[in-house]
């Protein structure tokens, strides 16, 4: 029997005959169990989506801390760059599409204090799809312990604050006025002090605006529109979605005092308010009242 021939029979067998249907291995079995549950349940699938958020920043972050350290020896606000440029990438894996209005008000020479609305985690993409050169941000200081995002977050140069300690917010918010001067950096401050997905703003704490005018820069306001249509924890919504961005005119602080604080907080305040629900198109309300900013 031609050894070619019976190679070739048993080949023409084994090619006519299906190949053998053994199980399927158990990776396969409980990747497809996982698709079937996400896609009949939207509590899990919402589940599986911002956990690959979250595990996309630590991965993310633990493979750009590296290139910052090689490439700036270390915590500085020119890691922003290499962070902004990573993280702006995400806005395409989540389907998120920006309308940016207004930008030509970031290019200020010098320093400013930029203030914006803080909706979710998912506030990060936003961020860095219109974060200026020299910005870096305020942020509470559990985020430093957030792994590597936290690490990433310290080589950035963001600025850590104990939120529940007002007199070392307070000391840590003079040492920041003082850096931007001389490091001639921006600050990014969130002064709703929190997140807030309700599609209105929280009142506003002073922090951002004691910090304008102890250091006499502009504020500059920043609006993101409700991420209510595509992203909504409670009722387990995250899907792709527009986000509308519009930046203020800067509000200028030259001869304000400390005793000009809550009139500038209003001021910002309302301007922002009313700009969320127009790029948000909620109807204003009718007593265009709202919550009051805190006295
Ligand atoms: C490579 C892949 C990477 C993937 C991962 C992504 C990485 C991205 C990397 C990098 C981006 C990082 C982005 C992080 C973002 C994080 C955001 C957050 O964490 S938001 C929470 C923390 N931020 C705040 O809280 C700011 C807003 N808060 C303030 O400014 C407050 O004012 C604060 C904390 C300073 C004090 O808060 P109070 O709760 O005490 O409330 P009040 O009403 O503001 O102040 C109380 C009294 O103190 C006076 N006061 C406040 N600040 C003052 C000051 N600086 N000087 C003098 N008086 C001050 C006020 O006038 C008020 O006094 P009278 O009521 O007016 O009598
Ligand atoms: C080895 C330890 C690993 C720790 C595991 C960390 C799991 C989460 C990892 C990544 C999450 C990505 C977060 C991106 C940055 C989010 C910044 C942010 O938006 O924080 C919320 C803060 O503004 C306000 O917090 P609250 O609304 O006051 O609450």
């Amino acid at each position: 029997m031609d050894p070619s021939s019976s190679s070739s029979s048993s080949s023409s067998s084994s090619s006519s005959s299906p190949p053998s249907e053994g199980p399927l291995p158990w990776w396969g079995v409980a990747g497809a169990l996982v698709l079937l549950a996400a896609a009949l349940s939207p509590r899990l699938r919402f589940r599986l989506r911002i956990g690959s958020y979250c595990l996309l920043c630590l991965l993310a972050s633990a493979l750009t801390a590296p290139a910052c350290l090689l490439w700036n020896r270390g915590r500085t606000v020119r890691n922003m760059t290499i962070i902004k440029n990573v993280v702006r990438t995400f806005k395409y894996i989540y389907g998120l599409r920006f309308e940016l209005k207004g930008l030509e008000h970031f290019e200020i020479e010098g320093p400013c204090v930029i203030i914006s609305n803080h909706q979710s985690i998912l506030d990060m993409i936003g961020l860095m799809e219109i974060l200026p050169e020299r910005c870096v941000q305020i942020a509470k200081r559990e985020l430093m312990y957030m792994g590597s995002v936290g690490l990433i977050m310290y080589l950035g140069g963001v600025i850590f604050i104990n939120r529940k300690s007002t007199s070392n917010a307070k000391s840590v918010m003079a040492d920041v006025g003082q850096a931007m001067m001389s490091e001639n950096v921006k600050v990014w401050i969130y002064p709703e002090g929190t997140r807030n997905g309700s599609g209105d703003l929280l009142p506003f704490k002073k922090g951002a605006f004691h910090l304008a005018i102890q250091t006499q820069v502009p504020v500059v306001p920043v609006v993101y529109s409700s991420f209510t249509s595509f992203y909504n924890p409670k009722k387990h919504l995250f899907t792709s979605g527009k986000i509308r961005v519009e930046v203020l005119p800067p509000v200028p602080t030259e001869g304000l005092t400390a005793s000009d604080v809550d009139e500038l907080t209003d001021r910002c305040y309302t301007a922002m308010r009313e700009t969320l629900f127009r790029i948000s198109e909620r109807p204003a309300e009718v007593n265009g009242g709202g919550p009051s900013v805190s006295h």
